[in-house]
Parts: C-alpha cells; structure tokens; sequence
C-alpha cells in the first residue's frame, strides 16, 4: 500500500479527480489507523501531525490531520478541529470525516460531541452520523450499543481506561451526554435493507429532528452499506472502520498495490505508556520472552527531571543485544495508585513528558525503528520528534501499519515508526512487528 507525502510546491496536494476526503483524527495513532483503512482500500493518502505549516503537494484522495485532541479541555479540542478544517476546505475537502477512537473514548464533556458539534456548524451540516464499529478489530455497534470483541464495552478491559473510562455501552447515551443536538439510531435494520433504506431512514430522523445518529453496523458489508449511504454527506464522524465502505464511493483511480518500506536502518526500540488490555499482555510477553526493559515509575517521572536521561543511558547501553522497552505500562490496580498521589493529568503529564523525551533522545542517538504503543503517549512521542509527514507503509495488524518518515537530526535521516492502539494488536505484536521489517530486508536482498 503506498501513501504519498511528499513535501514539495505550493498550493498543497492536489486532489486526485477533483475530490479530497479531509479527514480530522483526534490522536496520532488513531490517524494512522484511518490512513490505513484509506489506502488499504486504494485512496491516496497523506498524513500530517497537525496543520502543517509550509505547503506541500501530492496527488492525493485524502488528507488525514493527525491532532492530540482526545483529551484536551474541550474549548481546545474544537479550536484545532475548526483550525484543520479550515485548512482542509482550503485545499478542496469535499467532504470530511471526524476520526475518534472505535472504543468511542470520551467523557460527558467531550471531545466527540462538542467537536462533531462545531464541524456541523462550520459545515452547515444538519446531519451526521456517528460509528466507531471496526469489525476487523472486533469492534462492532448492534442497536446502539457497542462491543468490543465478545463483550460489551464496558464490560471490557476500556471500563479501567486512565484518562477515558467507559462505563456505558450505550452510544446514543454516551454521545447525548456531550451535545445539545438531538442523537438518534439508525439500526441494524435499515442497514441490513440496504443503502436506500437507509438514505430513507436519515430523510426520517431529520424530519424528527434529529442531528446526529448512531449507526449500527457488525460487518465490513454493513459498512459498505452504510459508506454508500453515506457518500453525500458533507461530514461523517466514525473510526477508522468507516473508512472501508467510504473510501470504494470515492476512488477515482486505480488501486495501487502496497509499496515496499526502505529497508530498515538502526537500533530498535518500544515505548509504552499505554495501559490497555492488549498491551499489558503485549508488555508481559516482551519481559516474559527475555526482552530487555526499564520500567517509567510515575511517581519518580513526576520529580526526577533526570530519569529520561536514565532512561536513554540504560537503553543505549542495552539495544545491541535486541529491541528494548521503556515503559510505564501497568495494571489498572497500580494505575489508580499513581492517580491518587498525581492525578489524572499529572500522572499521565509525567508519564508522556518522560516517554516522549526517551523517544527523541534514542533517535538522536541512533533509533531507527520505533514502536510507540498508547495513543496519547505516541502522540506526545511523535510530537517531540518533530516528525510532521508519515508515508504508510504495511499492516502489521489491523489498524497497525508500518509508517516512515524522514527525520533530518536522526543519524540515518529516517525513521520508521508504528504506532499502535492500546487495544490493538495480538500477544506478540512487538516481535511481529519487527519481524516485518526483517522480511523487508530479506525480500529487498533477494530482488
Ligand atoms: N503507570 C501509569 N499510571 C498512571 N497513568 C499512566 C501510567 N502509565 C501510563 N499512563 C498514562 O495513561 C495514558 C494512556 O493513554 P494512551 O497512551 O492513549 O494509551 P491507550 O492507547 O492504551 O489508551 C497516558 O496518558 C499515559 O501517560
Ligand atoms: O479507533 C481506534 O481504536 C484507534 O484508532 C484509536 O484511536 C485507539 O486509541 P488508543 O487506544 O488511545 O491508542
């Protein structure tokens, strides 16, 4: 699969047929997943780790702004939002797609609501519609309520989330709670009926008022429906799991079959500040197998500004042998008591101030494959790398591709990257993933 970020003249990417999709996600792993999605399914895509600040061109059927949104106080939240729409109306976004978490990560004061909120107004929507189901990924919505694998979500591991608990399943619920628009369920009926039912179904919920709805959707067919159904509004807000019914409406050309990464270069290394299911079993299973590890306490990275350049020492010392892992990745017993002595935020201030300074000391000193596990914490990573373009390369799990970009202070000027959801991934995503770059190599030897 092949993405095209190549920096270059002025006016900015041009549309490839006259129609970009510009795509607004509220965390960095988060786009990825979507720039994934979007060009597994044949668009032309680039990424950006926020609005960029000097031009650049491609030939391009998508956009994908990568900002740190999820989080933030919600004023923020949509003042970055409007600010990427802005600069994707700019370039000729015909229609946009909100990008959050298919885990619907938010609380009663946003940030899906407030944002899907200003985009409507800015757009002069009166309608949307709201689907974080990524079946691939074993996120699936059925009447409103939203599973993730077999479980209800919040019977699953996100009910313990640090900064985003979800203790409730049921999305018209959860979304009600952050906007003053009416939300309504456009279920599994209308969307088994096909792509007209579910045209009429919208013509039905607006005439009742209703702004935004919940769309059922448990399969990739339904999402196919759904994106059909879909193709004319000027704002969708989903996961990335929207992206595989939505992108077939608007390919104009030919699908590009996925491009090769460059083989890869210098030292590896894993940072994770993620504390979800999957990867506490990820982390366990690097330590379990042998794998070298320092651990981030809170506590210490909250009051010794130090111990992020411990951290670089005892990595640089450790990585000839294998990938190392710097991480602060813990079960949720030890999360909580780290928020009691820190606080929500300052905890997860610490933790991502200290990771994200490792992150750039060890590719100043010679990283070149990096995994960043947590979608806050690569987010504050990729922030200090400075790296504003990423080309997508291949999917290492679903939601989870290989990314590269050039890193000019990096001593071998790139750097390929991954960053993985917390709850993405299987057992052994580390040592898979890294196995893939292997393969590169090997395939690159042989040709
Ligand atoms: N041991 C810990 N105690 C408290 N908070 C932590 C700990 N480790 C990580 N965090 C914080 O938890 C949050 C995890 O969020 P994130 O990186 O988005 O992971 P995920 O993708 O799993 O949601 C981050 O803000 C991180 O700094
Ligand atoms: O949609 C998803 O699940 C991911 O793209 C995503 O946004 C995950 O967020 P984190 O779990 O915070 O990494």
């Amino acid at each position: 699969m092949s993405t095209d970020t190549s920096p270059g003249r002025a006016g900015g990417p041009r549309p490839a047929g006259g129609a970009l999709l510009g795509c607004i996600a509220d965390d960095f792993t988060g786009a990825t997943d979507l720039a994934n999605n979007l060009a597994r399914a044949g668009l032309r895509v680039v990424q950006t780790q926020g609005v960029p600040a000097g031009p650049f061109d491609g030939e391009v059927d998508a956009v994908v702004v990568a900002l740190k949104t999820r989080t933030v106080p919600a004023a923020e939240a949509v003042a970055q939002s409007l600010q990427a729409l802005a600069w994707l109306r700019g370039l000729g976004a015909d229609q946009v797609y909100f990008k959050y978490c298919s885990t619907f990560d938010s609380t009663p004061a946003g940030n899906i609501g407030p944002v899907t909120e200003a985009l409507m107004d800015a757009l002069d929507a009166p309608f949307t519609i709201a689907c974080p189901a990524f079946p691939e990924a074993g996120r699936t919505v059925f009447k409103g309520y939203l599973f993730v694998g077999d479980v209800l979500l919040h019977e699953s591991g996100m009910r313990n989330h640090p900064l985003t608990p979800m203790t409730d399943s049921n999305l018209q619920r959860v979304l009600q709670a952050q906007t003053r628009r009416r939300v309504g369920l456009i279920d599994y009926r209308s969307i088994a009926a096909g792509a007209a039912a579910v045209g009429q179904r919208i013509d039905a919920l607006r005439a009742e008022g209703i702004g935004i709805a919940i769309a059922d959707a448990t399969s990739d067919a339904d999402l196919a429906t759904l994106g059909a159904a879909a193709a004319a509004l000027p704002l969708v807000t989903a996961g990335s799991g929207l992206a595989i019914g939505l992108a077939p409406q608007r390919r104009r050309a030919p699908r590009e079959g996925a491009g090769r990464p460059p083989p890869p270069q210098g030292r590896r290394a894993i940072l994770s500040g993620s504390c979800s299911t999957a990867t506490v079993g990820q982390v366990e299973r690097f330590i379990a197998g042998g794998g070298a590890a320092f651990r981030i306490d809170p506590l210490a990275a909250a009051i010794d500004a130090g111990l992020a350049a411990q951290a670089i020492d005892w990595a640089t010392a450790h990585w000839q042998d294998g990938p190392v892992l710097v991480y602060a990745t813990a079960r949720p017993d030890e999360v909580r008591a780290a928020q009691e002595r820190l606080g929500v935020a300052g905890a997860a201030e610490a933790v991502e101030r200290t990771l994200a300074a490792v992150a750039r000391g060890l590719v100043e000193r010679g990283a070149g494959q990096l995994i960043l596990a947590g979608g806050e914490t690569s987010s504050a990573c990729v922030l200090a790398l400075e790296v504003d373009r990423m080309r997508i390369g291949p999917q290492i799990a679903p939601g989870v591709p290989w990314c590269h970009a050039n890193v000019p202070y990096a001593p071998q000027g790139s750097l390929h990257l991954t960053l993985k959801s917390g709850n993405f991934g299987g057992p052994d995503f580390f040592g898979r993933a890294f196995a893939m770059l292997d393969d590169t190599t090997t395939d690159a030897a042989r040709s």
